[in-house]
């Protein structure tokens, strides 16, 4: 397993399969590489089912042990099942996407080997959901939910993005996943970082401060150190326990009438980076070191096997936590870009 220049592992690939997708989020980052409205049709710049299978075999190679497909929307892809079944058994494959497409096909993905799905839901609410989506296919996604659940997913794992539009709809949605069995939730900070609008921001720590207060049990996933907390449903024969660190957690864990809610925090924050353990590779083929860099992408060329290789050891050995080393505090408190990497981003 290759390790960065500050000492993080590389243990896992997001591979966005497609930039194409039948949604347009208000919110939407496309994982760093701009917008998705356009054609619905494949494009030719995306990778070929042989690409995506050899970069991931590759990935294997150096002890990978994970891969989450995203995009853009990856059920666009006709080849997802393929792609799947072709993933290196060492893998653990995971898929985050908006669940439209899941009905009448999440069985399938499970039958390539599909483990574990996210689903973006940002809303309990048809016409909120709209609004932020641009889109009305809400029952879908709740269908896309259900078949999900149905084929065998688990956990399946509601993303939910908190901003302005989306925050009063925060605890409807911790009842939701408490009551239902199967769920889980992740509050996602929105990320100004690449769409602008840092006026949408909410403060996140009042949100961690709230759940706090609900949890029977609280703990951090080694991931980007993300703070998970778990809640009791009115049903649940738990005494509250407050906000104590909780080690039983194992225990409430199993209990139907227990639901998890992690919160993805990473904007402006250090201890999220210094724990970021993955590599992501863009729908036309490059590999690319930090969610929100474009001057660290590196070119697999043909995508033959060394020179996967050899761009594979370069992004890595290019690695650097966002915040805290990319970004540094100066005197007055502000983040701004480290000198250092002036350089980088003007050869980009
Ligand atoms: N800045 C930053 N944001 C991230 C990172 N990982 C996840 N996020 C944010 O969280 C969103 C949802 O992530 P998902 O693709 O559902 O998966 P995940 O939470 O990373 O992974 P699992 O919980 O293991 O499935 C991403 O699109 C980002 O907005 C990261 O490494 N850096
Ligand atoms: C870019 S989407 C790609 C996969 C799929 N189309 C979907 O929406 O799940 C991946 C995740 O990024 C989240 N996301 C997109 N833009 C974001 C932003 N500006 N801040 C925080 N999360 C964002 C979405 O909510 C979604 O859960
Ligand atoms: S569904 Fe996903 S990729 Fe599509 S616009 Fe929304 S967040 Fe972006
Ligand atoms: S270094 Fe930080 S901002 Fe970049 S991908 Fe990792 S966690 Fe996200």
């Amino acid at each position: 397993m290759l390790t960065d220049d500050f000492g993080r592992e590389v243990r896992g690939v997001r591979v966005s399969l497609t930039d194409r997708c039948n949604f347009d989020c208000v919110y939407c980052h496309n994982e760093g590489l701009g917008d998705t409205r356009g054609p619905m049709d494949p494009q030719d710049d995306e990778m070929s089912t042989d690409d995506v299978v050899r970069f991931l075999e590759v990935a294997a190679e150096f002890d990978v042990e994970a891969v989450k497909f995203t995009g853009g929307e990856p059920m666009l892809r006709q080849d997802l099942e393929e792609i799947i079944a072709r993933t290196p058994d060492s893998m653990e494959i995971s898929m985050t996407t908006n669940g439209t497409f899941l009905p009448g096909r999440a069985g399938d993905l499970v039958d390539a080997g599909l483990e574990r799905v996210n689903v973006s839901q940002d809303a309990l609410d048809r016409e909120q959901f709209a609004a932020v989506t641009q889109s009305g296919a809400y029952d879908r996604v709740l269908e896309g939910v259900d078949a999900a659940l149905e084929a065998g997913l688990d956990p399946v794992k509601l993303n939910m993005v908190v901003f302005q539009h989306t925050a009063g709809y925060v605890p409807e949605m911790v009842d939701h996943v408490a009551e239902n069995e199967g769920l889980q939730l992740q509050l996602i900070q929105y990320m100004p970082e690449l769409t602008g609008k840092p006026e949408w921001n909410v403060e996140i720590e009042r949100v961690h401060e709230w759940l706090a207060e609900q949890a029977v049990g609280v703990e951090h996933r080694e991931m980007h150190d993300r703070r998970r907390y778990w809640i009791a449903s009115d049903d649940a024969d738990i005494a509250l326990e407050g906000d104590e660190e909780c080690d039983g957690v194992d225990a409430i864990a199993d209990d139907p009438n227990v639901g998890m809610v992690e919160i993805v925090d990473p904007v402006e924050n250090p201890t999220f980076c210094a724990n970021c353990h993955r590599v992501r590779v863009t729908h036309d083929g490059y590999l690319k070191g930090c969610l929100n860099r474009n001057d660290d992408l590196k070119p697999m060329g043909e995508m033959t096997r060394p020179e996967i290789r050899e761009a594979y050891r370069e992004v890595v050995a290019d690695r650097v936590p966002f915040y805290g080393e990319y970004m540094v505090r100066s005197d007055d408190g502000e983040w701004e870009l480290n000198e250092k990497y002036l350089e980088t981003q003007a050869e980009a």
